[in-house]
């Protein structure tokens, strides 16, 4: 089995709340590539996109996703926008398994519909803005991914397992030297 895993997707999709208990369940370490950016800037994301923009924090992600994928044994949940950049593409891919977490516009709503902390959202109509993203992200998304995992219905649990399923589906299919 790959050493690293890297999940992908829009906001609110569960990254860092399937990545925790994936990495518990997988003994690998958590890292939650938004919270590192926060660390090193001592600023929420919300403030570094009010006071720098959003190239800057573009910047400062870019820098965080080339260190982080340089560890190894994590579970790496990105920023719903980390795929944007061709860099980080490339290192996502090459350097751990990306897994592209799905969720519908309408869960998506569901679950950030009292969350300030998405500076993206914070729109007069968030519906048309991840319906936007969505179709910007949606080609991004599957270009990185590895696998793909739906996340309308199941639960975190089930998540988990259908995930450590697929891993384990997917070294059994790897070449033994
Ligand atoms: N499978 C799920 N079923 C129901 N609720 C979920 C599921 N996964 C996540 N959630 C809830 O949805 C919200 C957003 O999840 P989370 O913060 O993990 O998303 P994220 O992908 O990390 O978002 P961001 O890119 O903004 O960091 C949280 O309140 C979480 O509890
Ligand atoms: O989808 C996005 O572009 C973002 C998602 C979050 O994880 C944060 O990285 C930030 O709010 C931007
Ligand atoms: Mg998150």
């Amino acid at each position: 089995m790959v050493d690293n895993i890297f999940l992908v997707g829009l906001m609110g999709a569960g990254k860092t709340t399937i990545g925790r208990a994936l990495a518990r369940r997988l003994n690998k370490t958590f890292i939650d590539s938004d919270h590192e950016i926060e660390a090193r800037t001592g600023a929420s994301i919300p403030l570094i996109f009010e006071i720098e923009g959003e190239a800057s924090f573009r910047h400062r992600e870019a820098e965080v996703i080339r260190d982080l994928t340089a560890r190894s044994n994590i579970v790496l949940a990105t920023g719903g926008g980390a795929i944007l950049k061709p860099e980080n593409r490339e290192l996502l891919k090459a350097r751990g398994t990306v897994i592209y977490l799905r969720a519908s516009v309408a869960s998506i709503l569901a679950r950030t519909a009292h969350d300030k902390n998405r500076p993206l959202l914070q729109t007069a109509d968030p519906r048309a803005r991840l319906e936007q993203l969505t179709r910007e992200r949606e080609p991004l998304y599957e270009e990185v991914a590895h696998f793909v995992v739906e996340t309308g219905r199941p639960n975190v649990q089930l998540l988990v397992n259908t995930i450590v399923a697929q891993l384990e589906a997917g070294s059994a299919n790897q070449p033994r030297d």
